[in-house]
Parts: C-alpha cells; sequence; structure tokens
C-alpha cells in the first residue's frame, strides 16, 4: 500500500522546493520520467551531466537513444518497461550510450508511476555512471582466473572449463581430449640459468602450445611446468595423438633465452572422455596417469590412458611421418586400369594411385584422409595430375590416340580454390585438353560439394572436363540425386554385379539402374566386371563401356602402353 506523502515529506518540505532539488541540484544521478510511448518527459541536471543532453534536446524523445545500438535493435527499452509493470520494478545494469556516442556503464532501475487505480501512467528511471568501478571488478574478475606469468587460463580457469566441457561433451556427443603436458627436467633451467631465465622458459612455452593448437583449444598453465589442453569437438582420439606430436617436436625446438640457447623436450598424458572418463576430475586423474606413464617411458612422448587409443594414435602417426617421407622423395607410382568399349577396345585408363610398403597395404581412401590430415592432400593431387598429364603426353606421342584418362579426386581436394587453375596449367603444359580428362568423385563428395554450395562442379563442366560419379551404389544410392549432380557418368560400383546375371533381382536392378542413367543421358561405366556372362549381361543392358579383371588388372605405365597398343583402335 503507497503511504501518504506527507507521512514521508515534512510539512515544512513544499514539493515545489523538492523537486527543484532533484530537478536542478542532483547531479551525480540522472533522474528522468517517460510517459508510456518510452518518450521523456522530464530532465534533471544529473541526466544531463551523465547522458549529455540538455533537456531541450531530449524531452518529447524516445529514451531507446540512451541505449547502445545493440540494445536498439533488441528494443531492450520496451522490455525493462514490460518488466518494470510486472514486477513493479526493473533493474538496469548495462552499457548505455551518451549524445556524443561514447559508452558507460550504468547502475540504476527504472520504476512504473501509477494512477490511482494502479495503471502505469510512465516510468521514472535513476541511474549512475559506474564505469570505473565496473572496470575495476572485470580487471579483478579477469586476474583471478589467468596465470599472471604466461598470460594463460590458470588452475582455478581450468577447473571451470573443464566442467563445463565434460557436461557439454555429454550434453551433445563430442568427444572431449584432455592434454596434460609437463616440461622435463625444467628444474634445470632454474638451477643452471636462475628463476627469471626459467621464466621467460614458461612463457615462451605458453607461445608455442597456443601457435600450434587451435583458437578454439581450451589452455591453461596448472602451476610450476605444467600445462593442460581441452579440445572439445576432436574429430577422433587419435587426434589428440596428433597434437601431442606437434607440441612435442615445437617444443624441442630450440629457445633463446637472451643470449642462451636452452634445448628442452615435455611428456603429454592424454585423456579422452567419455572413452576414459565421463566426470571431470575422472578426467583429470586419467591425464595425470597417462603423464606419470610417459614420464617414465623415458619422456619426450606422449601417452594415453587407454593402451588401445595409445597404439592406434601412435600408428596414426608413424603412418603420418611415412607419408611425409613418401612425399618428400615422391616415392609413388600410378597405375593405370583399362575402361574398354563392349568390342573390347580401350577409351580410357583410369589412374590409380599405388604406395609402396604398409601404406601400400591400406585402403587408398585412408591415404587420403592422411595426406588431408597432414595438409598434403593438395600436393598430392597435384603430383598425380601432372604424373597422368606426362604419361598421356607420351602416349599420345607414341600414337596413342583418342584416350581419355581418369583421375580420383575428392570434395576436399576440389574445393581448393586453386584446383581449376592448376589442372589447366598440367594440361596446357603437356599440350593436352580437357575432353581428354574425366575427373571421378564419389557419391559422398558430390553430395558434399552440392550442399557446401560450391560451383567447382560446373565450372569444370564449363571448362570441358567430364565428371564421374564413382563407386555408384554404395554411397546413399538416392536415385534422385543422379538429377541434380552435374556429372555425366556414373560407373556402377562392382557390388551391383553381385548374382548378375544369375540373380533375376540383381539383374533388374542393374537394368533399372542403367536405364535411369540413360534417360538422364549419363554415360555408365561398370566397374567390377569379371565374367563373360556379366559382361554381354550389362552390354545387353545398356552399358557403353566396362572396366574389370575381365579386361585387365591395373597395370604399370610400362604394361598399360603394351596393352594400349593391341586394344586402342585409331
Ligand atoms: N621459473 C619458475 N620455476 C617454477 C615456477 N613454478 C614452479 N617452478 C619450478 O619448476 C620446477 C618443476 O619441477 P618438476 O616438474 O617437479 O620437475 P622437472 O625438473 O620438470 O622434472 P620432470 O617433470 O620429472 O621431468 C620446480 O623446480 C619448481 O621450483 C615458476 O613460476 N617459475
Amino acid at each position: 500500500m503507497t503511504l501518504p506523502l506527507k507521512t514521508v515529506i515534512a510539512p515544512a518540505l513544499a514539493p515545489e522546493i523538492l523537486l527543484r532539488q532533484i530537478y536542478l541540484n542532483v547531479r551525480d544521478f540522472a533522474i528522468f520520467t517517460i510517459d508510456t510511448n518510452s518518450l521523456v518527459t522530464s530532465w534533471n541536471l544529473g541526466a544531463e551531466l551523465i547522458f549529455g543532453y540538455p533537456p531541450e534536446e531530449i524531452i518529447g524523445q524516445s529514451m531507446v537513444r540512451l541505449f547502445t545500438d545493440a540494445d536498439q535493435v533488441d528494443a531492450e527499452h520496451l522490455l525493462e518497461m514490460q518488466t518494470a509493470d510486472r514486477w513493479d520494478r526493473a533493474g538496469d545494469y548495462r552499457w548505455h550510450m551518451r549524445k556524443d556516442s561514447s559508452l558507460f556503464w550504468a547502475d540504476g532501475v527504472l520504476t512504473p508511476i501509477r494512477d490511482d487505480g494502479g495503471q502505469s501512467i510512465g516510468y521514472l528511471k535513476i541511474l549512475r555512471d559506474i564505469t570505473e568501478r565496473k572496470l575495476a571488478q572485470d580487471e579483478i574478475r579477469r586476474l583471478a582466473t589467468i596465470d599472471v606469468l604466461t598470460g594463460l587460463a590458470n588452475r582455478a580457469a581450468f577447473d571451470t572449463r573443464r566442467s563445463e566441457m565434460v557436461s557439454l561433451a555429454e550434453r551433445t556427443g563430442q568427444l572431449l581430449l584432455l592434454l596434460m603436458i609437463d616440461l622435463d627436467q625444467f628444474k634445470e633451467v632454474n638451477d643452471m640459468l636462475g628463476h627469471q631465465a626459467g621464466d621467460l622458459l614458461l612463457r615462451l612455452t605458453a607461445q608455442r602450445i597456443r601457435a600450434a593448437s587451435r583458437e578454439s583449444d581450451f589452455i591453461a598453465r596448472l602451476g610450476g611446468d605444467e600445462f593442460a589442453l581441452l579440445q572439445l569437438d576432436a574429430p577422433s582420439p587419435a587426434d589428440g595423438g596428433m597434437l601431442a606430436e606437434k607440441l612435442l617436436a615445437e617444443l624441442t625446438m630450440p629457445f633463446m633465452l637472451g643470449e642462451r640457447e636452452v634445448r628442452i623436450s615435455a611428456s603429454i598424458g592424454i585423456a579422452v572422455c567419455p572413452v576414459d572418463a565421463d566426470s571431470p576430475d575422472g578426467l583429470l586423474n586419467k591425464a595425470d596417469l597417462a603423464l606419470y606413464h610417459a614420464k617414465n617411458a623415458g619422456r619426450n612422448c606422449y601417452h594415453y590412458y587407454t593402451e588401445a587409443l595409445d597404439m592406434i594414435a601412435h600408428r596414426k602417426n608413424a603412418h603420418h611421418a611415412e607419408l611425409k617421407r613418401l612425399m618428400r622423395h615422391k616415392h609413388f607410382s600410378l597405375a593405370y586400369q583399362p575402361i574398354v568399349d563392349h568390342d573390347g577396345n580401350a577409351v580410357a585408363v583410369e589412374a590409380l594411385l599405388r604406395l609402396p610398403g604398409e601404406l601400400g597395404r591400406q585402403p587408398i581412401e585412408y591415404t587420403i584422409s592422411l595426406a588431408r590430415e597432414t595438409g598434403q592432400l593438395a600436393e598430392l593431387g597435384k603430383w598425380i595430375v601432372r604424373e597422368v598429364c606426362a604419361q598421356m603426353r607420351r602416349w599420345l606421342d607414341g600414337g596413342l590416340l583418342g584416350l581419355r584418362v581418369c583421375v580420383n579426386s575428392c570434395a576436399h581436394e576440389l574445393q581448393d580454390p586453386g584446383y581449376l587453375a592448376q589442372l589447366q596449367a598440367a594440361l596446357a603444359d603437356h599440350g593436352l585438353t580437357s575432353d581428354m580428362m574425366e575427373i571421378e568423385i564419389t557419391e559422398r563428395d558430390a553430395i558434399e560439394l552440392e550442399r557446401s554450395g560450391s560451383n567447382v562442379i560446373d565450372q569444370l563442366r564449363q571448362a570441358g572436363y567430364r565428371l564421374a560419379l564413382d563407386d555408384f551404389g554404395t554411397g546413399y544410392s538416392s536415385l534422385s540425386y543422379l538429377r541434380t549432380l552435374r556429372v555425366t557418368t556414373i560407373k556402377l560400383d562392382k557390388s551391383f554385379l553381385h548374382g548378375v546375371p544369375g540373380n533375376a533381382d540383381a539383374n533388374a536392378v542393374v537394368r533399372t539402374v542403367v536405364q535411369l542413367a540413360q534417360d538422364l543421358r549419363l554415360n555408365v561405366i561398370a566397374e567390377g566386371v569379371e565374367s563373360q556372362d556379366q559382361a554381354a549381361f550389362l552390354d545387353n543392358a545398356g552399358c557403353a563401356a566396362f572396366q574389370g579383371f575381365l579386361y585387365s588388372k591395373p597395370l604399370s605405365a610400362d604394361d598399360a602402353t603394351r596393352w594400349l597398343q593391341t586394344h586402342l583402335v585409331p
């Protein structure tokens, strides 16, 4: 219940004098009123001093202009009025904008002015500028969460963030990696060069960890020479090993501490949420144990908590190193598998990458994913294209004319902005034309390109290249995609031929797909043809080209040359 005014204002104090005091003399508080349309109806001296508007400029104007641009977009002034109507007050603790567009942090309150019936007829706002205090508080809060020596997050911030990230990982099903990084024999640096040099080394270590990690990774110094890195949404547990390898390489590079060159190493323990633990403390314990294991194993190495993950990651890193070595020395070769027409004459060859040793025994997709992870995919693709062009040139010079070469590619490679230009350059350098080359991509990659809005398929088509959908039938196999993906050819996967021609259902599927492709004016190449029966059936179904062991295995360049000499009709 509202008290009568006379109980709060002594009779000797005339309301007029009181109002004059509030409006004309109070300097530290902005006091003003607005009507129900948010138009300013009164404005005191404090409001003029804080906001910079004299009363004649603001009275009758909307108070929206006192809010920041972002708050104006969100109509915060109206929300404030609604809140005040509902709860009898609305706190105002936010940035506001002065007449000169500068901002200040305000602490204030908006209260409704009600008529006798309780209806709002306007609002009274009182606020003050507390920017300095707010900034000081923010700084104190910031200092409480950072490690002053390195500028990284400190242990307290790490504990908070670790809990948040574990919850987030649980809610979203993302993988969370925790890497505990501890310098090896750091004590010796302190002992030999002094604490100041030790401090500098810690600062430089922090910089190197930051530079080697993703921007979204959370990095903290937990104390002493111990650092922690949290990575949410890691593609696979093995990514922790890749990052650890990178960090170890970075940290073993020499540090300059003043005039002195210092070498150090680190040990890293990795735990994975939810594989190893699904609680924040559990994850920390497991990473600690893994770190202990790495120290015991001789330092300058990383270890996972889980042995199986450890093996996978170390194997993957060994493969990365092997691929880099092969790339350096270009220890690859290309094999060529012929594609023939129904008379058995060569129409094209598919170039297939061959690697020596352990990597050569893995599926080619695995090598491609390795190359992608090590950032070498573009270089590998470029090498293949150049090698293929050089071989085509040799065939043409040897009188083997009218041949097409099919080159496998993937969405990631095609999305490289320089892809088309380097392809054109490779052809031009060898005196070839785009109609001699067919680019093969899988259905999955074609859809990925489509979804990403890339127009590289159109650009390739306009430049005169043929585009084939490789392994058709193993991916989404949605026939409706055939209409939207702008390819020229589909390569029927070998799996379609399972049961052909003995099984009537298998035959019906092949016939339907070939018919559909023909209706859509697409060429069809059947892959994996192994018997005469299959070839005869496919020919009858309308297939125009065939590839498979029935005709030839993939051949070395020299063997392919010999094969083409007897199977290419001029
Ligand atoms: N310069 C400097 N040294 C620190 C700081 N905090 C802790 N230390 C020192 O860091 C060293 C940490 O040593 P440890 O991690 O126990 O041992 P280590 O020599 O690195 O040996 P291992 O970890 O077992 O390879 C101790 O000598 C601490 O005194 C700091 O802020 N600055």
